[in-house]
């Protein structure tokens, strides 16, 4: 074809960006699970996977066209400011509904249960029931290096490592299923299991970031969001990193 006469081009819809939500920094940021978001973000980036990293205060509407949303930890006043929050806007439920995940770590992990209490106060609060959980104090709070054996989807094996921070203990309900199984560690709450899997929803302990130490779990909950399998993407000072974490985990006895 000569340059004269080019082929007609073909109208393109643009594809909006991959939306992955980022809840109530103010309220549940203090432990950098922002980290969650950026990970994310940068994994399809770095596929060439156009996404947007949306961070949402209360006040502001949460918006209901994400494809994945996050909520971190945070202490035990503000856990319950984010609750009432996030229940009072009620965007996040429309997006759960209409296919979106959700991933919460620790304080968010225990808002999105049945129920919950915080401190000292034997006071029960009423979380967002996406979790068949149910979280009331420990007998002595959970900190430190954590080693899980995550039980993936497909039946494969894959460790997870992070750090856990938390005197909530959950106790899973027959709808929730674990995330995991602890072997270096309190989990949940000293019993052997840690997180919890229902549906969409995937709510669990460890800090760390966990999914910029786990980036497994990352690719399973963008894998999830798009519907789709997401091509490797091989990081060696990753693997090295991990091989670190995982080593020293297994010379703590806890
Ligand atoms: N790390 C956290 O988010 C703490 C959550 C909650 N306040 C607890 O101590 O159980």
């Amino acid at each position: 074809m000569s340059s004269s006469n080019p082929a007609p081009s073909t109208p393109q819809t643009p594809i909006a960006p991959v939306k992955i939500v980022l809840v109530y920094q103010s309220l549940l940021g203090i432990y950098g699970d922002r980290g969650n978001a950026v990970v994310c973000r940068e994994r399809l980036t770095r596929r060439g996977i156009d996404a947007e990293m949306v961070v949402v205060e209360p006040g502001d509407e949460l918006p209901t066209d994400g494809q994945l949303y996050l909520l971190g930890g945070g202490e035990d006043m503000a856990q319950i400011s984010a609750m009432k929050a996030i229940r009072e806007d009620g965007g996040l439920f429309t997006a759960l509904g209409s296919g979106a995940v959700l991933f919460a770590v620790c304080a968010g992990y225990q808002i999105c249960g049945n129920t919950f209490t915080v401190g000292d106060r034997d006071e029960v609060v009423e979380g967002l029931g996406l979790l068949d959980v149910d979280t009331r104090r420990g007998t002595e709070r959970a900190v430190g290096e954590v080693l899980h054996r995550w039980n993936r989807p497909d039946g494969s094996a894959s460790l997870l490592t992070g750090f856990e921070n938390h005197g909530g203990y959950t106790t899973l309900g027959p709808k929730a299923a674990p995330l995991a199984s602890v072997e270096v560690g309190v989990g949940n709450n000293g019993q052997g299991t840690e997180g919890a899997v229902q549906g969409r929803v995937i709510g669990t302990y460890p800090h760390g970031p966990v999914l910029s130490r786990n980036p497994e779990l990352a690719d399973h909950l963008l894998e999830l969001a798009l519907g789709r399998e997401l091509e490797p993407l091989p990081m060696p000072e990753l693997d090295e990193l991990r091989a670190q974490r995982i080593s020293h985990a297994r010379t703590l006895s806890r």
